[in-house]
Formats: structure tokens, sequence, C-alpha cells
């Protein structure tokens, strides 16, 4: 488990992280998302043991991660910005992994540069920017870790390699109980993958939550009645209602069959109960954007 517990975090006198708590359980997989400057990266370079926080605690399988050496060769870590030695190639990048990395595997190196088709002789300077983040990929993955922390892993890949990236990821998880924290703005990509969200914002996390629970709990509606009743959604949770014509647009905080039962109790003419996407869940808890709730999630 990765475990973060109230760390707080300043740069002089702006507050990076601000009280922030996440729990990643063993062998899942924990999406971290949130607007640009949220404080992703900040605390990626703390969960990695690279920052240390002015107070709280991050443990990872129970131990302290700041100057742990133990903790760190069971992590692998892909950073936003890349930085392999200039003069190196793939194949000497790998013997480097394999001398710190006590699980370095070399038939799943050998494999891995083969279906990533990774010129293992060519400088890793000379590779295109997408094909260093692979190489940082297959030498992470070959390392075989029991914590894999990602900051935007996915930003400039081709969608044939990130479909085989997630592919490693996925198997990981299912056959080695690899745990997983990944930060990025691709949200549809996090949905298919994720098994829980956490979404910060200004350093303090916002909602932390199970996926699917999640996306059970908030539903859009549309529905019309032949005629309307006097307050037909008192019962609800509703977070957002509008009308259009004959048509009510809600979105509702609420069980699914608590939903249901209220709206079918007014005989309506028309009901449509949709569960939210992640990127509408996204916008909306961040909240504020009216219009833009307007626009996306109807
Ligand atoms: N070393 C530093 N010194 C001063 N301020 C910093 C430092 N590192 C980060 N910050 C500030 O902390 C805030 C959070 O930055 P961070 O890079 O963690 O955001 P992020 O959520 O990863 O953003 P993005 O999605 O744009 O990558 C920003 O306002 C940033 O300017």
């Amino acid at each position: 488990m990765i475990k973060v517990d109230h760390v707080n975090k300043n740069f002089d006198r702006f507050k990076a992280l601000d009280d922030l708590n996440i729990n990643v359980n063993k062998g899942s997989i924990y999406g971290l998302v949130g607007t640009n400057g949220a404080g992703k990266t900040t605390i990626i370079k703390h969960i990695t043991g690279i920052i240390r926080p002015d107070s709280g605690q991050i443990t990872i399988g129970g131990e302290d991660v700041f100057d742990n050496r133990n903790v760190k060769q069971k992590m692998g870590f892909i950073p936003d910005d890349l930085f392999f030695f200039s003069t190196y190639n793939l194949k000497e990048m790998s013997k480097f992994y394999k001398a710190l990395y006590p699980n370095w595997n070399q038939q799943r190196y050998a494999h891995m540069v083969t279906q990533f088709d990774l010129d293992e002789g060519n400088k890793l300077s000379k590779f295109s920017k997408g094909m260093q983040k692979q190489a940082a990929f297959v030498l992470i993955m070959s390392s075989m870790p029991d914590y894999l922390i990602l900051d935007e892993p996915i930003d400039g890949l081709d969608p044939i390699v990130r479909k085989l990236v997630w592919k490693y990821i996925v198997e990981d998880v299912a056959e080695r109980e690899m745990t997983v924290l990944v930060s990025s703005h691709n949200l549809k990509e996090l949905e298919g993958i994720c098994d829980s969200i956490g979404i910060i914002a200004k350093g303090h996390m916002i909602m932390e939550r199970d996926l699917d629970e999640l996306k059970s709990d908030v539903h859009k509606i549309q529905v019309a009645y032949k005629k309307k009743p006097e307050n037909p959604y008192k019962n609800l949770n509703v977070l957002h209602l509008e009308t259009r014509g004959t048509v009510d647009l809600l979105i509702v905080k609420d069980k699914k069959e608590l939903v249901e039962q209220t709206i079918w109790k007014n005989n309506p003419v028309l009901f449509d109960l949709l569960p939210l996407s992640l990127e509408e869940i996204f916008i909306y808890e961040l909240g504020g954007a009216d219009h833009e709730i307007q626009s996306i999630i109807f």
C-alpha cells in the first residue's frame, strides 16, 4: 500500500501541498488527476522519495520512503521529464538497471525490446521523445517493481504503443499484485484501467473513490412528463437542474435504485438515466464551470 498521510509542502510562501492524503491499495491501479499546477508532480516527487515533506508522512508497504534504499529498489518511477545518461545506448542502460534492481528480468527485457521495436545499439539521446519514454518503460518494467509510479506516462506515445504499455501494466497488477499510481490528463484512458481515482486541487485531495462506486453514484438524467408534478425531485440530491422545453436535464448524486423509483413514480413519458464519464465527474467536482457542465454533460 502507498499511503500519503496529512502531507504539507511549501515552496517559500507558496503552499504546494495542503494536508494531502492519498491511499493506494496493494495490487490496484490508482489514477491521480487534477488541473495544471494542482500538485501532482510535487506529490509524486514526495512518494518517490526525491523531496521531503514539511510535515506529514509517506509510507510504502509500511516503510517511510525518504532516503530508504530498500523501498526504492522495489519501486519503478517514470517521471514527466525523463533523464538518461546522454552517451548511453539502451543496452548499456539496461546493464545499469540490472545492477541497480535485484529483481531485474533479462528475459522480459529482451522480449520487450523486440515488442517495442527499439534499437538497443542507438544512443538514447538520439531517440525521439516518444521512443525515450518507451525505453524508460521497458527498463522499468524489466526491473519488476512492486510499486510503479508514473507521471503522465502516455503523453506523446502513439495509440498502439499506449495499448501495449497498459497491457503490461494490467498484466503485472493481475499476476503479481503490482501497485500502480499514475497521474494523467487523459481521463478517458484512466477510466478504462483505474480501480480508484483521486482528484486533487490546490495541493489538497478533494475526492478519492473507487471508480465503479463513484460512477454508480452520479447520474445524468433526462425526463419529461405529460403533466409535470409539483417538486418531483424533492427526495433526490440534485446537483444540477435545467429545463429545456418540456425536458428536465438533471445531475443527481444518489443510488440508481432510488433515482429510478422516484422518477417512475411520477409516470414520465421520457426517462433516460446515464452514468457520468470520468471527464464529466472531473469537471463537475472541480466545480464553478456551470456553463461547461451544460455544454459537456448534455
Ligand atoms: N521547486 C519548486 N519551487 C517553487 N514552486 C514549485 C516548485 N515545484 C512546484 N512548484 C509549484 O507547485 C505547484 C504544483 O506544481 P506541480 O508541478 O506539482 O503541478 P502538476 O499538478 O503536476 O501540474 P501539471 O498538470 O501542469 O503538470 C505549481 O504552482 C508550481 O509552480
